[in-house]
């Protein structure tokens, strides 16, 4: 699997360096710059995580990002303080990480895996009356999926509302399946596609297909080629 890993350098001081009337500065910042990442990864076929907005993790699997530095000047330009870039390359993501380089012969080089995405969607959400009801049984739901998504090497994501993503491998799925399969209430829509942004609007696909049907509660889409 491969990353681009995005490190701002220095991002605390210029936290506060703004003053004590800071958060909505902050909040401001990082929710733009998150967007713009966003449009950015959108453009390439890849995919945004990121669980501290002081590093960002780029997926490239199927992605040509090439050695041309449009995009990497595109993020600095973005950024209040410098940026660190680093490439990795591993049998599972947390593997990639873990071998961050400079070096981006590290993924140029290597094989690209096909993505594979598990949405994880709670049934009857949006009916919840109570934010706090919701978003507590949300957040119980996606601590273990994050532990679970470790243990297979994976990364989980908060999507927002009742969304909850797992980045894999697709040699996981029989293991995604027997997980989707333990959560009573549970919708899973699996996408496997050649990049992450095909994985995820197939994984968007098998969602609609389960609440068509309805009387199933795992869909898998796999873009073949
Ligand atoms: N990030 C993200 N949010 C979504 C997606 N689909 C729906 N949502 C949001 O998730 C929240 C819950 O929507 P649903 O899951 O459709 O509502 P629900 O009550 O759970 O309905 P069912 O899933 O059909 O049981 C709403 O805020 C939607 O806007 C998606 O693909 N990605």
């Amino acid at each position: 699997m491969k990353i681009m890993q995005i490190n701002l350098v220095g991002y605390k001081e210029w936290t506060e360096s703004l003053g004590y009337d800071r958060e909505w500065k902050i909040q401001n910042f990082q929710h733009g710059f998150l967007s713009r990442l966003n449009e950015i990864a959108a453009e390439i076929n890849s995919f945004i995580i990121t669980y501290r907005y002081d590093s960002y993790i780029m997926l490239l699997d199927g992605v040509l990002i090439g050695k041309n530095d449009y995009i990497l000047t595109k993020i600095k330009e973005l950024s209040p303080v410098p940026i660190d870039i680093c490439f990795g390359y591993g049998k599972t993501l947390l593997d990639a990480e873990r071998n961050c380089s400079i070096n981006i012969d590290n993924i140029l080089l290597a094989k690209d895996e096909k993505v594979l995405v598990a949405h994880f969607d709670l049934d009857g959400f949006s009916r919840k009356k109570l934010l706090f009801d919701a978003y507590l049984e949300v957040y119980k739901i996606y601590n273990k999926l994050f532990h679970y998504a470790i243990e297979l090497g994976g990364l989980a994501y908060y999507f927002g509302g009742d969304n909850i993503g797992i980045f894999l491998g697709v040699e996981n799925i029989n293991k995604i399946i027997e997980l989707a399969n333990s959560f009573p209430s549970m919708k899973v829509g699996i996408g496997i596609g050649n990049n992450p942004r095909e994985a995820l609007k197939n994984a968007a696909e098998a969602l609609h297909t389960i609440r068509i049907y309805r009387n199933r509660k795992i869909e898998i889409v796999d873009s073949k080629n």
